[in-house]
């Protein structure tokens, strides 16, 4: 799997009149892991949305660079990335077993692992056939992060990864994500250091306002 980095050039942002950062110019390396903090409304969220292409910066621009020096073409970076975030929904309606199938026609799976392991991994099992709008807080919030752990993808972008979590799902975070993070450029927005502690680096974004 080749890791794009994601080079950011003087990117600001403002919603109606107010600037939300400006001029943050900056390199996430591939294979690195990154945390964004900062206070609540700084624009964490804000900030990882525009790195994934999901909101437009007000000015400057964000490239997916290939190893080779290549910019990856904005309809082909959803290829190259997974999200999960609290502002996401999954699909209610699916039970377990049609969410992991449909979530993986559009993304690879791990080392080729069979979608029936993948419940156990999540710590759903016994949940196959329930339909995620059952499902608790909780239960959502490790598929959600079950999800992107489990594609297999260059690039990982997770918003508040642990909120809802108890300790058990804390800890298979913590476990599940030191298995991956030297494989992949790994972007956690987060105010709570337990949910960055394996990170290369960390970007305040209260620096750019
Ligand atoms: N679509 C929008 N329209 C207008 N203002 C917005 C919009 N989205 C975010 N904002 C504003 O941008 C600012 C940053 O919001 P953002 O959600 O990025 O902060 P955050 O750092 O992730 O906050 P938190 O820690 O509370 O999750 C806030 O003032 C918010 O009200």
């Amino acid at each position: 799997m080749t890791t794009p980095k994601i080079s950011c050039k003087s990117i600001s942002k403002k919603y109606l009149r107010q600037w939300i950062f400006r001029g943050l110019s900056y390199t996430f390396e591939s294979g690195k892991s990154y945390a964004i903090t900062g206070n609540n409304g700084s624009g964490k969220s804000t900030l990882i949305k525009i790195l994934s292409g999901s909101v437009l910066p007000t000015k400057g621009k964000v490239d997916y660079i290939q190893e080779d020096g290549n910019i990856i073409s904005d309809d082909k970076v959803f290829e190259k990335i997974v999200y999960a975030a609290p502002y996401f929904d999954l699909i209610e309606e699916f039970t377990l077993l049609e969410a992991l199938e449909f979530h993986f026609s559009f993304k690879p799976v791990v080392r080729n692992l069979d979608l029936m392991r993948l419940p156990e991994k999540m710590l759903l099992d016994g949940a196959q056939n329930k339909a995620i709008k059952h499902f608790s807080s909780g239960m959502k919030q490790r598929l959600k992060l079950g999800l992107a752990f489990y594609s297999d993808v260059p690039v990982m972008f997770l918003d508040e990864p642990c909120s809802n979590l108890d300790e058990t799902g804390i800890n298979w975070y913590k476990e599940e994500i030191l298995k991956i993070h030297n494989e992949r450029l790994i972007i956690v927005s987060s105010n709570q250091k337990f949910e960055y502690e394996f990170v290369d680096f960390v970007l305040n974004v209260m620096d750019y306002k």
